[in-house]
């Protein structure tokens, strides 16, 4: 009989790991998370994600996935129910787009605006304020990315959402606030209210504490730090 199993290797601290999960739940897919120490990472991760070596994997029975934009699009396709991309081509190519700017442009700029100081910092600043100045107008007239409910730009905006107020807190900026990005904010207020998410999330304590004592590191290597 063949292996329908579902797996997510992943981990709680990850925003990448938190996509793979909130596209699982929002399918309502019953799945095993196999929870990765990203200092000791185990064969199973190294075996099912050789180029990487990083979390998310999503492993459907023998058939291992990775990297989370492309597990939100797998999940989509491979389980009936909720709709995370929509079906429309120019929407979907839309979507992807604004995922990719995501990561291509609005995390680098606030991650590096977090880890740099002087006239450096004041540039990354800059950068940072631009990108989500051009997301937030994505949100004008609508509740989340997705429409009426979040899909793959919510997903993809995660780390906004939630970890960026955990990283500014802990770099001591203010970047990402509500006088400036209102619209910004309240989105995120209201992504980390859906159930899906919220039963993803870690407690926002842990998470300072754990940036909070890897600063040093962080801000010496400008990446992120596992050990
Ligand atoms: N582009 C990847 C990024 C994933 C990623 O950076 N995962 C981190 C955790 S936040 C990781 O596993 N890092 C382990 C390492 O770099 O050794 C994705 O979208 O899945």
């Amino acid at each position: 009989m063949e292996d329908t199993t579902v797996k997510l290797l992943g981990n709680k601290g990850s925003p990448y790991s938190h996509r793979a999960e909130v596209a699982l739940r929002l399918k309502d897919v019953k799945f095993e998370f196999l929870h990765e120490d990203l200092a000791h990472k185990s064969d199973m991760l190294l075996r099912h994600n050789p180029i990487h070596k990083k979390v998310p994997v999503l492993v459907h029975g023998e058939k291992p996935i990775a990297e989370s934009l492309i597990v939100i699009e797998y999940v989509d396709e491979a389980f009936e129910g909720y709709n995370i991309l929509p079906s429309d081509p120019y929407e979907r190519a839309m979507a992807r787009f604004w995922a990719r700017f995501i990561d291509d442009k609005v995390i680098p700029a606030f991650w590096m605006s977090c880890w740099t100081d002087g006239e450096i910092q004041k540039g990354f600043i800059a950068q940072s304020k631009e990108t989500l100045t051009t997301l937030q107008r994505q949100l004008e007239g609508k509740k989340f990315f997705g429409g009426d409910s979040i899909g793959l730009v919510d997903l993809a905006g995660c780390m906004i959402a939630f970890w960026f107020a955990v990283l500014q807190e802990v770099a001591g900026i203010n970047l990402l606030n509500e006088e400036d990005y209102p619209v910004l904010c309240r989105w995120a207020e209201d992504y980390c209210s859906v159930r899906a998410v919220s039963e993803s999330l870690l407690d926002k304590n842990i998470l300072v504490a754990f940036f909070a004592s890897k600063k040093e590191k962080i801000f010496a290597t400008k990446a992120p730090v596992y050990d």
